[in-house]
């Protein structure tokens, strides 16, 4: 996949289906989406091309907000799953003032038109320019709008995802997402407690602007060397310990190597319980015994 500014485009030949739109995620209804993108640029024998933003839409238009930045997946993560969605070309415009002025028409002639697009593909309720209407077909362009996707009477979306992410609901969101929810981090140093409890936990910071699941116990897979493993993470602030700071860690089973300095993959696969504060290590203890067992046994 080739990855460029739109602003510093020049002489694009390619024909394309051009498909528009932010896709945080790129959830089921996403992909949904992208096969019918698919569908007609194999038919037609065309590229696939997004034109698409670098941040969420309301960072433009509303009173900013730390949470305005986070994101369902790293920066990295959108590019390659727009890429194992067949995209062939990823154009990044930022949405500014200027730019969010041009009405759709405007925005399809001195815009999209560079990315000599034959057929633009959308979402059933994308709407574009300062009018804020759907597109069009035209003789030169057909538009295509892809009908939304449902789970459980409702629609699949962004917004429903990232507020089961933030009660923890991590199991639900993966069905919607139609892959696992992941977090990447480094692993750093903590207060060398988890070796005494019998539970090594490998500490995560993590650098992404990303939504972080509900404070709480969940059954993990972590990669490493393009493997899967199994493992237990909790994300709280150890209040057994009178902990201050919130911390991402993760206990692989069957495990025993250093993993400082690593980039670790989390997959958040199920929710166990919520965070407690123990009278001691020993009740903590007791307790993570039988988390293992059902983190062993998703
Ligand atoms: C699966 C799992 C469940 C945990 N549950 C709790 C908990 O309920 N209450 C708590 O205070 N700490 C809990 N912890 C966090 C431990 O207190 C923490 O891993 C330990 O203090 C080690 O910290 P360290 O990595 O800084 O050494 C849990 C950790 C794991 C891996
Ligand atoms: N099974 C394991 N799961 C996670 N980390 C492990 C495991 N075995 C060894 N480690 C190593 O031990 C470290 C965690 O030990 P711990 O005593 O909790 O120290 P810290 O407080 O620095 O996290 C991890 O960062 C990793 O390097």
């Amino acid at each position: 996949m080739n990855i460029q500014n739109f602003d510093e485009l020049t002489n694009f030949t390619e024909q394309t289906v051009l498909v528009l739109g932010y896709f945080d995620g790129l959830h089921r209804g996403h992909q949904a989406v992208f096969a019918e993108a698919r569908r007609i640029a194999t038919v037609l024998n065309l590229k696939i091309a997004v034109l698409t933003f670098p941040e969420r839409a309301e960072l433009t238009f509303k009173q900013f907000h730390t949470d305005m930045l986070l994101k369902l997946t790293s920066d990295k993560k959108r590019e390659a799953l727009f890429e194992a969605n067949g995209v062939d070309f990823l154009f990044y415009k930022p949405l500014t003032s200027k730019f969010a002025a041009c009405t759709s028409s405007e925005f399809v002639e001195n815009f999209c038109k560079k990315l000599n697009p034959k057929v633009i593909v959308t979402g059933f309720d994308y709407t574009t320019g300062s009018d804020m209407v759907n597109l069009k077909s035209t003789d030169e362009i057909r538009v295509v709008q892809v009908p939304e996707l449902k789970e459980g009477n409702e629609k699949i979306s962004s917004t429903r995802i990232r507020d089961l992410i933030k009660v923890g609901e991590v199991a639900e969101a993966n069905s919607l997402l139609g892959y696992e929810y992941e977090t990447t981090g480094i692993v750093v140093h903590g207060f060398k407690r988890g070796r005494e409890i019998g539970y090594p936990t490998a500490n995560l910071v993590i650098k992404d602007y990303i939504h972080i699941p509900a404070v709480g116990v969940y059954t993990v897979d972590v990669i490493r060397d393009g493997k899967r493993l199994r493992g237990f993470a909790s994300i709280g602030y150890n209040d057994t310990f009178e902990g201050v700071e919130k911390t991402i860690e993760v206990n692989v089973f069957d495990f025993n190597e250093q993993l400082y300095g690593e980039n670790l993959t989390v997959l958040w696969l199920d929710r166990i319980r919520g965070m407690v504060k123990f009278d001691g290590m020993e009740t903590l203890i007791e307790q993570m015994k039988k988390d293992e067992i059902q983190a062993r046994n998703f």
